[in-house]
């Protein structure tokens, strides 16, 4: 077991762990950290754009979820070297998400620290949640969007390539309209944020079910990370339906598996605690 699931396991054996949130009375909460080196190196984007995907990142879990983000709480570590400017840049970058997704920021804390590192947690509401423990044995397994792309400027970036500033990477495409449309149709929903593969064996090992894949799915497509795309799974007969809405949201359908007996195992391995 790797050291990440080591501690999960550890710290607690509630049942709202091992969901993108946890659904209490109506309410989902959800945290993401994003913090530099980590997640981001500040040679990579702008702080306006460190700010934003941040938020994007943990607005995600919420759609999820098919929760609706009310509130955030924000804690931000700052470099001593910062200047008012740098810091208008980051609270622009959080704004704009805010007002994108009509979400109030209520609370955090500010610290001084050698790295920029965000930690937010997100308030969110439903009366639906979706968890990963749903999938039903044939149900139809499906994945929003292209996948691949963010690994590859990933890559790039570590190689000191320039990349578009419409890259996936810098700014994670999320479609919560089209998402909460089709939520009633939806037994088990999960975000990419790890790669295909390790989310599949994650959604494998909540709803106990295998997959018998349709085509073979490359490399390129299935341990790309921070993709942000929708990995869900839905009962046949809602096919149409499902895809008849997904043309109204201009949204990509990719369903690649049907859900059956069984347990999908990876072989790559999560980034976090590679050694
Ligand atoms: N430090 C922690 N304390 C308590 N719960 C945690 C901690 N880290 C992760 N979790 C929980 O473990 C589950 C898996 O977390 P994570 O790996 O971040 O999510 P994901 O499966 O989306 O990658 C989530 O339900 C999360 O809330
Ligand atoms: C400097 C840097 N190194 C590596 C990566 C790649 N990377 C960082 S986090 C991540 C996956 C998802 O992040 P995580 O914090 O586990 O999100 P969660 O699954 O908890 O939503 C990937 C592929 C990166 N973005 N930046
Ligand atoms: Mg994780």
């Amino acid at each position: 077991m790797n050291k990440e699931d080591f501690f999960i396991k550890h710290i607690s054996n509630s049942k709202y762990i091992g969901d993108d949130g946890a659904f209490i009375d109506g309410f989902v909460y959800s945290m993401d950290a994003f913090f530099e080196n980590v997640h981001f190196k500040k040679e990579w984007m702008s702080l306006k754009q460190i700010a934003y995907k941040s938020m994007i990142v943990n607005i995600s879990d919420a759609i999820a979820m098919n929760a609706k983000p009310k509130y955030a709480l924000l804690s931000v570590a700052i470099p001593k070297t910062y200047t008012n400017k740098d810091l208008k840049s980051l609270t622009k970058g959080f704004k704009k998400a805010c007002k994108e997704f009509d979400i109030k920021i209520i609370g955090g804390d500010t610290i001084q620290n050698e790295k920029l590192d965000i930690s937010i947690t997100i308030v969110s509401k439903t009366s639906n949640p979706i968890f990963r423990t749903g999938a039903k044995n044939g149900d139809l397994v499906c994945y929003t969007g292209t996948l691949g792309e963010t690994r590859k400027d990933l890559e790039k970036l570590f190689k000191n390539d320039k990349i578009s500033k419409n890259s996936k990477f810098i700014k994670p495409i999320l479609n919560p309209e089209f998402f909460y449309h089709i939520s009633k149709y939806v037994n088990a929903s999960m975000d990419i944020s790890d790669g295909l593969f390790l989310d599949l064996e994650k959604l494998s090992k909540s709803s106990k079910i295998g997959f018998e894949f349709f085509e073979n799915i490359s490399e390129d497509i299935g341990i790309s990370g921070e993709e942000y795309e929708l990995l869900f799974t839905f009962d046949e007969k809602n096919k149409e339906k499902i895809e008849k809405i997904a043309k109204k949201y201009n949204v990509k359908l990719n369903i690649f598996a049907k859900a059956i007996n069984g347990e999908f195992k990876t072989e790559y391995k999560n980034h976090h605690f590679k050694d």
